[in-house]
């Protein structure tokens, strides 16, 4: 054997035993337990790489652990997979042991100078940040959201004629996302909203592939040069949004958060990278959301009839003087009088949700009376595993049923974070889910009654979902579908109106 190769096998092996030594010199024996240690510090990115979304849900299938340890590179993360160790990391005692640290995702990527991270952690701490408490004050339910819901319900209305009335061949997930994008953005930052721009909105989607590599790899700008180039064009296009005044036509959430950045000392460039934040919050689990609620009610012919019938029953006639027949859907009463519609929204959420909850340990604690957790560890809460308990949904759990949430059982648990929790939950629990469920809600109603929506090749065959980034809420599937969408034919005689018609 070549001397190199000899002396290079030798070192590979040192190498190996030191680090497995220092694995386990390291690892306290009161902490959660190592579940897999082939490559000390290094098996978790292997099997991130090879299982993204699915890798946290596959080592708790595998080993059946509650609770454990994985070891990174000056990381280490406890992974919580369990109903009663999720409610004490949650019980209102612990609140201040087990932090969310959103903060630092959205800084991360936004592209923000040091001095101004610096400026925004001294400002805001571990209490978020200005995006964070302006959604919570301004899209929980009340007369802000109402308001928004409506404009983006209006925007649905005006553009979905011009794109779906074609009957081409089309991307299902690329025709909800220009949707939502358009409807989400332009009801938030009013009419002169950056994304009216096409060339602002497909940087946009451009840009984000490029977050993994702002997360995981070491050279990003070598990496992700494209999608970095991508960024510059739409933090630019912000830039000039403020520099000449748009926001002030913005829904109010928008200037508040921008003065607030400015009055805690952001230059004016720089509060305008923040919205990179707002626009991942905003554009990046409802598309995938849309996607997989019309894939689930298309490729089901039952459903499909029963939802139309419902939506059909709540609607209203509208007297005209001849022409076609009118009638009116109050988007708002999906909700609550269209109990299948909901169902299949609800199960689509528990079914697919791919989220991931992190919170940041502020101190070396012992938990549920048993486990050592050290001082700045992540503690990460797969959506999945709790998803898919059979302990919580029974045998079915692995399946999607779109009758589940009408059985009472079931529709009691969508009030339990423990069991349910598409939003994260406790104080960070998405404050956009009403905003976003609403809109999305709207735009699969006006699809469902006036279109039909047809795989080109003409079987539905779910796509998959390896491939789905580890920190968004719901999994982008692997690959588009393409489908022809064609009027309804009953359709063409009835004129529709939508409306959100919501009192407060
Ligand atoms: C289907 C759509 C959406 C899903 C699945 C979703 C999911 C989530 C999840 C899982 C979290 C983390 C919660 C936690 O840590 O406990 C979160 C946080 C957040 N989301 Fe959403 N979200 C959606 C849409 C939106 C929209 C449209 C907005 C804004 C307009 C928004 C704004 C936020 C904000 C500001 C936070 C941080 C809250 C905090 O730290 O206090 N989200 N979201």
């Amino acid at each position: 054997m070549n001397v190199y190769v000899t002396i290079g096998f030798i070192v590979g092996i040192f190498a190996y035993a030191g680090l497995q030594l220092m694995l386990h010199l390291t690892q306290d024996k009161r902490e959660p337990c190592i579940l897999e240690s082939r490559v000390p510090f290094l098996d978790s990115a292997i099997g991130i790489m090879n299982h993204r979304a699915n890798y946290l849900a596959k080592l708790k299938a595998q080993y059946k652990a509650s609770i454990h340890t994985i070891r990174m590179p000056f990381q280490r993360l406890y992974i919580v997979h369990t109903p009663h160790l999720i409610q004490i990391i949650q019980n209102k005692a612990n609140a201040s042991t087990f932090v969310p640290n959103l903060l630092d995702f959205g800084m991360m990527f936004s592209g923000l100078k040091k001095e101004s991270k610096v400026t925004l952690a001294g400002a805001f701490g571990l209490n978020g940040n200005a995006f964070t408490k302006s959604v919570h004050k301004h899209l929980l339910p009340g007369a802000s959201l109402l308001a928004t819901t409506s404009n983006a319900v209006e925007k649905l209305c005006a553009s979905l004629p011009n794109n779906l009335d074609n009957s081409s061949t089309q991307g299902l997930l690329e025709l909800v996302r220009h949707e939502l994008t358009m409807a989400l953005t332009g009801a938030v930052y009013g009419p002169e909203n950056p994304y009216n721009d096409s060339k602002i909105e497909a940087s946009w989607y451009d840009f984000v592939p490029g977050i993994n590599h702002l997360l995981y790899s070491p050279f990003p700008n070598l990496t992700a040069r494209a999608a970095l180039r991508a960024r510059d064009r739409v933090i630019g296009a912000f830039q000039k949004y403020f520099e000449t005044g748009g926001h002030h036509y913005a829904m109010a959430m928008i200037p508040e958060m921008y003065e607030a950045n400015i009055s805690h000392g952001l230059a004016s460039d720089e509060a305008a990278k923040m919205e990179m934040a707002t626009s991942l919050a905003m554009l990046s689990s409802g598309s995938n959301t849309a996607f997989w609620l019309l894939y689930q009610i298309f490729s089901d012919c039952s459903a499909l009839h029963t939802i139309r019938q419902e939506l059909l029953e709540v609607s209203t006639k509208e007297e005209t003087s001849g022409g076609p027949q009118c009638r009116v859907l109050s988007l708002n009463l999906i909700r609550d009088e269209c109990p299948t519609m909901s169902a299949m929204l609800n199960e689509t959420l528990r079914y697919h949700s791919s989220v991931i909850n992190i919170k940041q340990v502020q101190h070396d604690t012992t938990f549920a009376n048993q486990y050592l957790l050290k001082k700045d560890a992540i503690v990460m809460i797969p959506g999945q595993s709790i998803h898919h308990e059979k302990d919580i949904w029974g045998p079915s759990a692995d399946y999607f049923d779109h009758l589940r949430f009408l059985d009472p059982a079931s529709r009691r648990n969508l009030s339990s974070t423990s069991a349910f929790r598409p939003f994260g939950a406790g104080a960070s629990m998405c404050p956009g889910r009403h905003f976003s469920m609403n809109v999305i809600c709207s735009l699969v109603a006006m699809i469902v009654l006036q279109y039909n929506i047809m795989p080109s090749d003409g079987k539905w065959r779910a796509p998959t979902k390896c491939n789905a980034d580890l920190w968004n809420a719901m999994p982008k599937p692997d690959r588009d579908l393409a489908v022809r969408i064609v009027k309804k034919v009953e359709s063409e005689d009835v004129q529709w109106r939508f409306v959100w018609a919501e009192e407060v």
